[in-house]
């Protein structure tokens, strides 16, 4: 069923159009991952779905309310990880859990959500004292600590180093096995193939491609490479004929045929017939990297 329901959105600041017709549902208990370049919509098209700004056309459904009408219904379901400036400086890290808490009826254990984000040691620290990874942090504690059914992370792991990058791709995974939905933006790949169940790619205000990883990883001219060094000559055009193959190319001694997955099976089933050994050989798939630059010409 879907939890978040996005129709024809359409944003502009003056004559700028940030949003122009982005569609897409997202489904109860998914990760859902905005990708795309800087300036393309996404913060804007998901401050429209917590309801910090109007739409200026289409509709949003969070949960069935109108994130902008039903402004308080919706706040209750929905944790947003803060922009840094919403904090006071002078507010400790305790403070802020423990003020937020108190906003929901039914509130997360803040010191448990803490531990789980390595800020124990700095409940008593001030909010301008905080690194930008531990502000971070604290950004994703306030976002689940009134227990929400849905949480938006805006750039999750911006800031993070390695380590806590990972405990925080922990976290959501945990956080999402708990029921809750999470609606992702994000400028990494890594973090859209492990994370998200669905990721929908946004390029200067339109949705370009909506689809699983693997399902957007597929759609990329010659997802797959294999390579080899044949023990006999051979023939190019008996590879270029064969069917999925996108292209063929000779890398000094070695052949490089990219196609698909049936390529492989294509290539050494030829290889086999004619007594053709393949040295050195090589199989590769392409990353959601690759997908990304396919789909949208640029990087992020
Ligand atoms: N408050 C604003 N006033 C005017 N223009 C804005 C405002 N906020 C965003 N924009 C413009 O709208 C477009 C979309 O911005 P938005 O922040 O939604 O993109 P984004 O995909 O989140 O970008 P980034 O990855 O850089 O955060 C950009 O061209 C941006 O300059």
């Amino acid at each position: 069923m879907a939890i978040i329901e996005v129709s024809g959105l359409h944003k502009a600041y003056a004559d700028k159009k940030a949003v122009d017709g982005v569609s897409f549902d997202v489904e109860e208990g998914e990760i859902f991952g905005i990708l795309g370049p800087n300036g393309a919509g996404k913060t804007t098209t998901v401050e429209c779905v917590e309801g910090l700004r109007r739409p200026d056309g289409g509709s949003v459904r969070v949960a069935g309310y109108d994130p902008v009408a039903d402004r308080d219904s919706v706040t209750r379901i929905l944790g947003a990880q803060l922009q840094e400036s919403e904090l006071q400086p002078k507010i400790t890290v305790s403070e802020a859990l423990e003020l937020y808490a108190a906003c929901y009826p039914d509130p997360a254990d803040w010191r448990a959500l803490a531990e789980r984000l390595g800020l124990t040691d700095k409940l008593r620290t001030r909010f301008a004292k905080l690194s930008g990874g531990q502000k971070q942090r604290l950004s994703i504690a306030l976002a689940l600590v009134g227990k929400p059914d849905i949480v938006v992370l805006d750039e999750l792991t911006t800031g993070l180093d390695p380590r806590a990058r990972r405990d925080t791709w922990q976290l959501i995974q945990d956080v999402r096995d708990s029921g809750v939905t999470v609606l992702l933006v994000t400028h990494f790949m890594e973090e859209a193939q492990r994370l998200c169940d669905r990721i929908a790619l946004i390029d200067k205000g339109r949705i370009t491609a909506l689809d699983t990883p693997s399902g957007l990883i597929g759609r990329t001219a010659g997802s797959t490479e294999v390579s080899f060094a044949p023990s006999a000559p051979l023939e190019m055009q008996l590879l270029t004929d064969l069917p999925s193959v996108a292209s063929v190319t000779r890398q000094d001694d070695r052949i490089v045929v990219s196609g698909t997955d049936e390529t492989v099976h294509a290539v050494l089933s030829l290889l086999a017939g004619r007594g053709i050994t393949a040295h050195q050989l090589r199989v590769t798939e392409a990353t959601l990297d690759d997908a990304y630059l396919d789909l949208t010409g640029t990087n992020t």
